[in-house]
């Protein structure tokens, strides 16, 4: 029992035509909005972004018919949804949470960021963190849970400390792998304020391993970016390091 979205476009918004010039129907907004990517070239892979080509009221009709499929996935667990008083609205809720919550970084634009002129020409390096990053595993969808600390030395611009969060927080909520998670929040920073040097480190818990598979419930995986300026002098880098030691440190007193 699937609900569709009929859309009918009309070729030149995206492209798409049906080859007479007739408008082509895309029975779902899914379909729609793939096509659209598709035609652009543009990569929908799950941890990309893909906010700039969802069009007004798109978001909506992908949330019904995202739970339509949720709907479907549940029955096909054999899972008496229409008897069953604490799954009878879990579809909605899944897509709900899907598209603004947990996923919201690929359906929802950045958050605006305001950055200021490096007027006083700041070159001390400082650090922040821990900023809390929850995410999911690509392979698994599962929750990737943990930690991650920024260093900036000051460049172009200057942004507000708690645009941190406000940023690790859109990049990690997509479906991801930690190795590829780091490198995506250091493109997205760079670009904001291009600072001379920048350090990122992550450390996170996998529920793909605590929860099933080899179940190791205290396993973590930590990594790290350094670009610029901490990339290029070690002992800038190794400031970086310490002083993320210092602020854990500050976490157990
Ligand atoms: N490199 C990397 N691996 C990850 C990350 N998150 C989850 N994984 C791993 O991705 C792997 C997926 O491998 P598969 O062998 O296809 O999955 P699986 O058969 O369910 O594997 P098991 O987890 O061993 O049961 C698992 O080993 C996960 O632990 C990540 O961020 N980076």
């Amino acid at each position: 029992m699937t609900t569709t979205v009929p859309f009918v476009t009309n070729g030149a918004s995206n492209g798409i035509s049906n080859g007479n010039g007739q408008p082509r129907l895309s029975a779902e907004v899914s379909s729609r909005i793939r096509e659209r990517l598709q035609a652009a070239g543009v990569s929908f892979l799950a941890n990309d972004n893909i906010a700039e080509h969802i069009e007004p009221g798109e978001l909506r009709a992908l949330e019904v018919e995202v739970a339509d499929k949720v709907r479907d996935l549940l029955r096909t667990l054999v899972i008496d949804i229409d008897n069953d008083h604490n799954t009878h609205e879990t579809a909605e809720r899944v897509a709900r949470m899907y598209l603004h919550e947990v996923f919201k970084g690929r359906y929802h634009h950045q958050p605006k960021v305001a950055s200021f002129p490096n007027v006083k020409k700041l070159d001390e390096i400082y650090t922040v963190g821990p900023i809390t990053v929850r995410s999911a595993c690509s392979h698994h969808l599962v929750p990737i849970m943990g930690n991650c600390w920024i260093g900036i030395k000051p460049g172009v611009r200057v942004i507000g400390l708690s645009k941190f969060t406000r940023v690790a927080d859109w990049v990690f909520s997509r479906p991801h792998i930690q190795e590829e998670a780091v490198m995506i929040l250091a493109d997205e920073i760079e670009k904001l304020c291009e600072p001379q040097g920048l350090g990122i480190i992550i450390k996170a818990q996998h529920y793909c391993m605590k929860w099933r598979g080899v179940k190791e419930p205290q396993t973590s995986m930590v990594n790290s970016v350094v670009r610029g300026d901490f990339r290029h002098d070690p002992s800038l880098k190794q400031e970086f390091f310490e002083l993320v030691r210092q602020q854990e440190a500050l976490l157990s007193t």
